[in-house]
């Protein structure tokens, strides 16, 4: 439940700024209402008795217990058009945010396990972006991700299924399940992935030990971590990370759902930026944690009060460390300092 937060021109600029997210999990964009009606078109069905019963169960203990509901509600998915249809609302909501360039991380195992053939999963989400692109001009991408909790042989199972498709997404990613699941066990996809030119993430540091992002680092050579919250652990791991100007993708409202931090007044964001950290902004997980990326935005403003040169910074940081094109990032940039201009906030933006 999203609380009742103060207009202010604090506010107002957070959702106003053009900004990139670069780490949210396209199945965990599912709207319970679209999880319902996709079970009907589909004769899925649900151990939930209507939206309310489900909305009822997103009261999540730890990572595992939400990954249990995001698996089960992923399990409405069949054709290519839901795929579609359920990456066009996330890019129809993200547009509205003024989200201008989106990394959208797909779980292929999810629906190959039921079945559901690889290109059914790709070329739904493909065509929505190609669409979203003409018909809204915000700037998308593909990412594959692998799930931790199952075998290095199945993620290469299905690298090999994806292949067909290899210009269909950018890169790929790790995720599910952290604990005991530490990144070297994906060291020969991934290797496999940086031959064939891929771009590399992986989900380190959410709930699981600094080794996890050294090793997400050293062994899998990942460009960016996904969350990366318990870094600071490690003044090593922190100096390494500031050095190599490796963005973090953390996401507030999911960490305060998973009791990461339950309250977000102690949201460690704050100090990943003081530490000199391109730490940036992300939902993960909208349709369960309660808000898109600007509420993650205004509630995490509100609870640290971080202000508008906190705000220019993370904003930067997520279209610098995006993977479009430098022609596009200096065209956002420059969209980004005409927004601060229009807001009123030019004093954030000087050096
Ligand atoms: N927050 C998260 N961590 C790991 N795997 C995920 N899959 C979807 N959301 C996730
Ligand atoms: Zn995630």
């Amino acid at each position: 439940m999203s609380t009742v937060l103060p207009k202010s021109p604090l506010m107002a600029l957070l959702r106003d700024m053009p900004k990139a997210e670069l780490h949210i999990h396209i199945e965990g964009s599912l709207e319970p209402e679209l999880i319902f009606a996709l079970a009907e078109r589909n004769q899925v069905e649900l151990p939930y008795a209507d939206v309310a019963a489900l909305r009822r169960a997103y009261a999540f203990t730890d990572l595992q217990s939400f990954l249990d509901i995001y698996y089960a509600g992923a399990s409405v998915l069949l054709h290519e058009q839901d795929f579609y249809d359920m990456a066009r609302a996330y890019l129809a909501r993200a547009v509205r945010d003024h989200v201008v360039r989106a990394e959208i991380f797909f779980d292929p195992q999810t629906h190959t396990a039921r079945g559901v053939p690889m290109a059914s999963v790709i070329n739904g989400l493909y065509r929505a972006c190609r669409e979203a692109e003409r018909d809204w001009g915000i700037s998308c991408d593909l990412i594959l991700c692998f799930l931790r909790h199952l075998s290095e042989e199945e993620a290469l199972v299905t690298l090999a299924q994806a292949m067909p498709l290899r210009d269909r997404f950018i890169g790929v990613g790790l995720d599910s399940s952290e604990l005991g699941h530490p990144p070297e066990k994906f060291a020969r996809v991934f290797a496999r992935c940086r031959a064939l030119g891929l771009r590399l993430v992986a989900h380190a540091g959410e709930e699981g030990p600094p080794a996890y992002i050294w090793s997400a680092l050293d062994v899998l050579q990942v460009e960016r971590v996904d969350h990366g919250v318990q870094a600071l652990q490690d003044a090593a791991l922190v100096q390494r990370l500031a050095r190599e100007r490796i963005a973090l993708t953390v996401c507030p409202l999911s960490n305060q759902m998973l009791q990461v931090f339950p309250d977000l007044a102690d949201h460690n964001l704050p100090q990943l930026l003081e530490a000199g950290l391109v730490a940036t902004v992300n939902s993960d997980d909208p349709a369960y944690f309660g808000g898109y990326i600007n509420e993650n935005f205004v509630q995490l403003f509100a609870a640290t009060g971080m202000g508008a040169r906190q705000a220019y910074q993370l904003a930067r940081n997520s279209l610098q460390a995006s993977f479009a094109g430098a022609a596009s990032k200096a065209a956002w940039m420059e969209q980004l300092d005409a927004c601060f201009v229009r807001h009123g906030m030019e004093a954030a933006i000087t050096p």
